[in-house]
């Protein structure tokens, strides 16, 4: 009896499954009417409420695996939906060089959880054949997170149906220096830098020293948590973005969050377009 009252739930299951998993393919259909975004950019907020609100542990040991488990996996479906879409470029905001300011035991949790992941992540990404990029100043982070970085970087770099970009130890002002640096150090050496060069031809130079030069500019900025700022990422690429901000906390997005994060881009897409249009019959 238990047997069969078993195998019914899983039938259930199942067939619960491949309905939502229908349902999901024929809203992405309708979607793919308009304009698809090329690249989303994410900023992961709300990962401490909803572990205080699901009563986690907010220990050393756990805290930083059990408050950020379901945010990286939140992560994951949001990778998977976007490519099941066709957004080739998903950018996650994971750790802000401001977060190294949060108490010493979490930000160490924290890390431990994020080297967990990226172990994880080196198996996922690759059946989903995922390119990983790596966005910030590594040489924050310690030795043995830089190496495991940079390791995934190497053994993804043959993948292309999707590139996924990991902010950490990143903010906008520390990579906008960073390319600055870069870009007057180039011109010590290949005397690259010219100072007859226009504004716009200097500001490409630059940005070729980006740490975001792997992506193009994002075409959404989905914020969760219920914030409307951009906290210090990507200032300068964000020029032409659609901002895109909800209440739902980062692990609890789902597909309807991206589905209206789209739907909101594509109408003011149409709408941008009617009005150049009408500009230019005047
Ligand atoms: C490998 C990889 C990319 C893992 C991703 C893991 C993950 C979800 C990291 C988010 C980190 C973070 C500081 C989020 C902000 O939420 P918060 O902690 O500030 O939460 P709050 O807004 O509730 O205070």
């Amino acid at each position: 009896m238990e047997k069969e009252v078993m195998s019914s739930l899983k039938m259930a299951g199942n067939i619960l499954c491949s309905a939502s998993s229908f349902i999901r393919k024929c809203i992405f259909g309708v979607l793919r009417v308009g304009p698809i975004p090329n690249h989303i950019a994410f900023i992961m907020d709300g990962n401490r409420r909803y572990a205080k609100k699901q009563k986690l542990s907010h220990d050393g040991a756990a805290g930083g695996g059990g408050r950020y488990d379901a945010g990286f996996w939140a992560l994951m479906v949001m990778l998977f939906y976007c490519q099941e879409l066709g957004v080739k470029y998903i950018t996650a905001y994971a750790f802000s060089i401001d977060n190294f300011k949060r108490k010493p035991e979490e930000v160490e949790s924290l890390m431990a959880s994020m080297l967990e992941k990226f172990h994880l992540l080196d198996i996922l990404v690759k059946r989903l054949a995922v390119r990983v990029h790596f966005a910030g100043n590594l040489e924050l982070l310690s030795n043995e997170l830089r190496a495991s970085a940079m390791e995934l970087t190497e053994a993804t770099a043959a993948y292309s149906k999707s590139v996924l970009t990991i902010c950490i130890a990143y903010t906008s002002r520390d990579e906008v220096l960073h390319a600055v640096r870069e870009s007057c150090e180039q011109k010590r050496i290949d005397l690259e830098f010219d100072t007859d060069d226009d504004d716009e031809i200097k500001l490409m130079k630059v940005e070729k020293n980006m740490y975001m030069a792997v992506a193009p500019d994002p075409d959404i900025i989905i914020r969760t948590g219920g914030e409307n700022r951009l906290s210090n990422f990507l200032l300068r690429q964000s020029c032409w973005s659609h901002l895109h901000s909800t209440w739902v906390l980062w692990p609890e997005i789902g597909v309807w969050n991206l589905v209206f994060a789209i739907l909101n881009f594509q109408r003011n897409k149409a709408y941008y377009l009617e009005m150049k249009k009408k500009e230019k019959e005047l």
